[in-house]
Parts: structure tokens; C-alpha cells; sequence
């Protein structure tokens, strides 16, 4: 378990004194895929490099498993970090070493024989599905293949915890899916606790499974993925989930509809079940259906409608009353004309 106590980093510049992480206070478990979110600035790079002590920390304390990071002298430090590991978004390969000296680097840090890191360098290759490439350089892998080679080496000392800087922003999409795929596969294998940060909603949706959005430094939202999709509550995480649920609808249409326009939220199970068509048959009312989709968000569907309610406005508030009670999440986007 990461436990993340009132963390302070203030970065000392020429023009004066810069907050990176403001107070922040996070416990990821055992276990769990935690994704940071946060445009650029936000502080999600300070903090995951105060996490294995990249970054010393200005105040607050940072435990892993127990062990108080922030308290460490710098030999037990070395030790410590040796059970963190971290990749990279530039992956950060010593480009005149071949793919196995890349990896059997962190195993000598840690004073292996000649034999035990042959043996886990094998393992650790056959893991990341590059068995072939042992012996070629860096330069004749893809981008996808080097971040496979920046994981077997983040492994290579069985650490608990896992941290990730944006280790998929510089693949294309189909690359990060398979990134992605191995990162939460390890994750289930190996019980490895993984702490991510990334700009891209879509990395969170797929693996994650709880999540903090950070701002000027400070976590001013977290929760369990699917709860901060279905019901966001910052206008940040709102926009963040907009950007990848796509539900702006434009001026145009809001405009020259005259009924009041409502958001539904169906989730879990409820997104199966005919609320909808139930609403048509009880109420006078008549639905224009403006936008709709169903995400999946770990196999869990969250659905998502935009309608147009035409009718009384007795029998519209009796008809929102209806649906607010079965699926507990209704917007009114615009109210009637
Ligand atoms: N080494 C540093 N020296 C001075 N200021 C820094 C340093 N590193 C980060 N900062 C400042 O701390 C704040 C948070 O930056 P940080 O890089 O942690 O954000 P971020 O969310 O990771 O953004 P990005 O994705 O662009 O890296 C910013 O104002 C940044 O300018």
C-alpha cells in the first residue's frame, strides 16, 4: 500500500518560489491500477517522482508497504527504491547497450551473479514478449517494443509498485492498447500495486481502477474510475470526461429545440433496462433522443443519453421525477422554451 501524507513540493527558481504538489493526500492499495489525471502543470509529474524520492519531497511522508520513504538514510533509500519501479514516456534506454544489458543494468544494481540475471532476464523477456530481440540495440525496436524493454527492466527486482510517467503518451493508439493490456495484465500476475500518470482519459477508462484529477497542484477530486465517469463533480473532471465520452452538443441544435433537454446517466445494470420506453407508456410526454451511447468502463456499461422532453410541464416534472428515481443521475441541460 502507497500512503501519501500532506505532500509538499516547492521548487526553488530564480523568479521565485514554484509549487509543484500542494498538500496532497492519497492512499492507493494493494494491488490497484491508480491513475493521476491533470493538464499539463498540474503537478502529476512532481508527484510521481516524490514517490520513489526522484524528487525530495519539501514536507509531508510517503510510505510504501509500511516502510517510511520520506524518513530514509540514503543507503536504505537505494535499497528501498530498488522495490519501485518506474517507465517512462521517452522510455529512457541506454542507447549503446543491447536490449539485455539494458535490463540486466537494474539486476547488477542490485548485485545479482552472472547466472541469476541470466535466468531472470529470460523470464523477464519472455513476460514482455520479446523474447527475439535479446541481444538487438534500441534503435532497431519500435516505440511500442522499447516500452516493453523500459517494463522488463522496471521489474527486474520483483519490485511491489510500479510507477508510470505517461508511459504511453508517445505510442499510437493501438500500440498503448497493447502497452495497456501488458501493464494490467502484470498487474493481475504479479499483484503489482501500479501508480500511473497521464493527460489521456482513455488509458485511465481502460485500466484504472480508482483515479485522482489534480489542479495547481492539489487533488481536487478521486474515486473509483466508473463513480467519477457516471458522476463527476469538479468542472475539471467534468472536462475530462467529456473529452472522451464526446457529449458537447452544439449551440445550434440546443437552441432551435423548444422542449427541456435532459442528460441521463444509466448506470450498471440500469443501462439495460427499458427505463425509457417505461417513461412513454406512464407520462404524456414525447422523447426526441439528441445524442446517445453506451461506454463500457471495465466491462461495466455507463449509459448516456441527451433528450428533448416535450409535453405538460406536469406531466414533464412527473416524467423527470420517474426517471430520477431509477437511475439516480438526471441533468437538466435546458429548461423549456
Ligand atoms: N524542476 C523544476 N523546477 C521548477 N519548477 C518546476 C520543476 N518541475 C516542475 N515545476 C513546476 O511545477 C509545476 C508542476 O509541474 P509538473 O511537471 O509536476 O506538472 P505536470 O502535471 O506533470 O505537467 P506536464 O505533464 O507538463 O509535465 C509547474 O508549475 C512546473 O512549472
Amino acid at each position: 500500500m502507497i500512503e501519501i501524507k500532506d505532500l509538499v513540493k516547492v521548487y526553488e527558481t530564480k523568479k521565485g518560489r514554484v509549487t509543484g504538489v500542494d498538500q496532497v493526500s492519497l492512499k492507493v492499495e494493494k494491488g490497484e491500477i491508480f491513475g493521476i489525471v491533470g493538464y499539463s502543470g498540474a503537478g502529476k509529474s512532481s508527484l510521481i517522482r516524490c514517490l520513489n524520492l526522484l524528487e525530495t519531497p519539501t514536507s509531508g511522508e510517503i510510505k510504501i508497504d509500511g516502510l517510511s520513504l520520506t524518513s530514509l538514510g540514503k543507503k536504505e533509500l537505494r535499497q528501498a527504491r530498488l522495490k519501485i519501479g518506474m517507465i517512462f514516456q521517452h522510455f529512457h534506454l541506454v542507447s549503446s547497450k543491447t536490449v539485455y544489458e539494458n535490463i540486466a543494468f537494474a539486476l547488477k544494481a542490485a548485485h545479482k551473479t552472472k547466472s541469476e540475471i541470466d535466468a531472470r532476464v529470460k523470464e523477464l523477456l519472455d513476460m514482455v514478449g520479446l523474447t527475439d530481440k535479446r541481444d538487438v540495440y534500441p534503435s532497431q525496436l519500435s516505440g511500442g517494443q522499447k516500452q516493453r524493454v523500459g517494463i522488463a527492466r522496471a521489474l527486474a527486482n520483483n519490485p511491489s509498485v510500479l510507477l508510470c510517467d505517461e508511459a504511453t503518451s508517445a505510442l499510437d493508439p493501438s500500440t498503448t492498447k497493447s502497452i495497456l493490456s501488458l501493464l494490467k495484465k502484470i498487474n493481475k500476475e504479479l499483484g503489482l500495486t501500479i501508480v500511473l500518470i497521464t493527460h489521456e482519459m482513455e488509458v485511465v477508462k481502460d485500466i484504472c481502477d480508482r483515479m485522482a484529477v489534480m489542479q495547481d497542484g492539489k487533488v481536487i477530486e478521486e474515486g473509483k474510475v466508473y463513480d467519477l465517469f457516471s458522476n463527476p463533480q469538479q468542472p475539471l473532471t467534468k472536462d475530462f470526461i467529456n473529452s472522451i465520452l464526446q457529449f458537447e452538443l452544439p449551440e445550434k441544435l440546443l437552441k432551435e429545440r423548444n422542449g427541456k433537454i435532459i442528460k441521463i446517466y444509466f448506470q450498471g445494470s440500469i443501462a439495460e433496462e427499458s427505463v425509457i420506453s417505461d417513461v412513454f407508456q406512464q407520462f404524456k410526454v414525447k422523447g426526441n433522443i439528441l445524442h446517445g451511447k453506451i461506454e463500457y468502463i471495465q466491462e461495466t456499461p455507463l449509459g448516456i443519453f441527451v433528450m428533448e422532453l416535450t409535453g405538460s410541464p406536469l406531466e414533464i416534472e412527473r416524467a423527470i421525477h420517474y426517471i430520477t428515481d431509477r437511475t439516480r443521475n438526471l441533468e437538466v441541460i435546458r429548461d423549456a422554451a
